[in-house]
């Protein structure tokens, strides 16, 4: 089980400074969609070149011009891109054969999907590498990500799944039995006021 860290509402000098305190237990940086929106590929590209052991995920949340978009992630140094399952085939088609030349993976973000299970498989059939069940920010207050989590597995395999929305310190032990192959936090540990403390009991109860 992969742990991702989500910087989300930093700017880059931010998200080094925290990636400098947490990487030794974080497998996965994120850089998320309000950092894309605000500052775009230059994150990715730094963070990059800064941590060349690491994954790096560029949540861009694709909806529409998929090989386009992702290429532009994929070149700027992110091993993992983000689409929208709700989008068209295409679009996801699009993305994937960008991830095959950029000889990197498509992670699939679950948000608004109804037909959860029926969109899983094909998704992974168009070729998606990973099927994240995710609760948006702006929904957390009365949702969470943890039952969709077995819903997919039954689906697609753990091997394939990913969840994340508003996960901490005090719910992981809901993920840990299902053994998703990434979990993705955010200000679980952003948040904290001692981040490398936490990152570092999360990523104990993981293995
Ligand atoms: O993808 C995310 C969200 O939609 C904002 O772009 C977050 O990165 C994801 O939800 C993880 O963050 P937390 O919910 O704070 O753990």
């Amino acid at each position: 089980m992969k742990l991702q860290i989500a910087l989300d509402t930093c700017n880059q000098k931010e998200a080094l400074a925290i990636l400098h305190d947490v990487a030794d237990f974080i497998d996965v940086i994120e850089v998320g969609t309000p950092m894309i929106i605000e500052y775009g590929m230059e994150p990715v590209r730094a963070i990059s070149k800064e941590f060349p052991n690491k994954l790096v995920l560029a949540d861009t949340k694709i909806m529409d011009a998929g090989e386009y978009e992702a290429d532009i992630a994929f070149k700027a140094g992110a091993q993992i891109v983000t689409v929208m399952g709700i989008t068209h085939d295409e679009t996801i088609k699009g993305a994937v054969k960008a991830a095959k030349n950029g000889n990197g993976k498509i992670l699939a973000d679950m948000m608004c999907v109804q037909n959860l299970e029926e969109r899983a498989k094909e998704l992974v059939e168009l070729g998606v590498d990973y099927i994240c069940v995710h609760t948006a920010f702006d929904v957390q207050d009365k949702q969470s990500p943890f039952d969709s989590l077995s819903k997919v597995q039954n689906m697609v395999g753990s091997q394939h799944s990913a969840i994340a929305g508003g996960i901490n310190i005090h719910s992981v032990d809901k993920v840990i039995p299902f053994k998703p192959e990434i979990m993705i936090v955010g200000n679980g540990i952003t948040g904290q006021d001692d981040r490398r403390k936490t990152a570092k009991m999360i990523k104990q109860l993981l293995v």
